[in-house]
């Protein structure tokens, strides 16, 4: 078995600072994270990565190109396409090691994850080749610190989650930015509790769209609610702990470490004989 995180989450959202983070982090335990970056139109990380989609193709390539003619958001999707169909790059490079674990660095554009099958593709691909994968989506907590928001950015990570369909994390990235009282608000939000979420939300007068308005909320929080739906863990970079947490929670959702742990038992139980 292999193991993987497919960092997603919309641009700036601070995916590629996660996975430097990461890497640190992981020096500092004594244990190896690799990082690919799969963003064809990376312009700065500062993680030294084990494959690099610009080497196979760039951007800028696509729309430069006399026939394709790409825009940029075009040009991002031929690219995912033609890492697809040229996947064996991506095979050679990962190479054949067991137990690696290895953080995909994605791009920002929501729609690949949200309704396009190309991500959907990579995801199959990786599995073939022995990858347990976790999705890891970002959302910048500066987004996400009234009810309306915090709501859209629920849908937003729901869709994500119903069309990867794979084991899914929601991270509330840049914590370290908010101010004292903004954390507080921001923690009636991680239960999710559709009344503290719809408290939130601020309607001006009664009319009949306000009402509607209103049920919708009502009934997307209690969907939610019900059925546990989406919750976001929050994450601050500049906290020792909050990192190792997440880390612990994704391992555990992709098993990473579950047969070192039985080694260890094994070795303890001989030690007591
Ligand atoms: N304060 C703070 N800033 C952050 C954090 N994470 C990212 N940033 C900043 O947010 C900006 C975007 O971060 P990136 O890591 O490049 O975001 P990204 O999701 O990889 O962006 P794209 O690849 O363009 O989609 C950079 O200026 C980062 O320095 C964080 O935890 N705290
Ligand atoms: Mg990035």
């Amino acid at each position: 078995m292999r193991y993987a995180q497919l960092v997603i989450g919309p641009a700036g959202s601070g995916k590629s600072t996660y996975c430097s983070a990461l890497v640190r982090h992981a020096v500092e335990k004594k244990r190896a994270i690799e990082v690919v970056n799969l963003d064809p139109a990376a312009e700065h990380f500062d993680y030294e990565p084990m494959a690099d989609v610009r080497e196979l193709i760039h951007v800028q390539d696509t729309m430069e190109d006399e026939e394709l003619h790409f825009g940029p958001n075009g040009g991002l999707i031929f690219c995912i396409e033609y890492l697809l169909e040229n996947s064996d790059w991506l095979r050679d490079k990962l190479g054949e090691d067991e137990d690696d674990y290895v953080l995909f660095d994605c791009p920002g554009q929501i729609e690949l994850y949200t309704h396009l099958t190309a991500m959907k593709k990579l995801v199959k691909q990786l599995q073939d080749w022995n990858f347990n994968i976790c999705a890891v989506f970002l959302v910048d907590v500066q987004f996400m610190t009234d009810g309306a928001k915090f709501l859209s950015g629920t849908m937003a990570a729901l869709s994500v989650m119903v069309n990867l369909e794979l084991p899914h994390v929601n991270l509330l990235s840049k914590m370290d930015l908010l101010s004292k009282g903004a954390r507080k608000r921001i923690e009636r939000f991680l239960e999710p509790d559709a009344h503290a979420i719809l408290g939130d939300i601020e309607l001006n007068g009664a009319n009949a769209f306000n009402d509607k308005y209103k049920k919708l909320s009502e009934a997307i929080g209690d969907l939610i609610e019900n059925y546990s739906l989406v919750r976001f863990l929050p994450l601050n970079l500049k906290n020792h702990e909050s990192v190792n947490d997440i880390l612990i929670t994704i391992d555990n959702i992709i098993q990473y470490g579950e047969d070192q742990d039985v080694r260890t038992r094994d070795f303890e139980e001989a030690d007591d004989d």
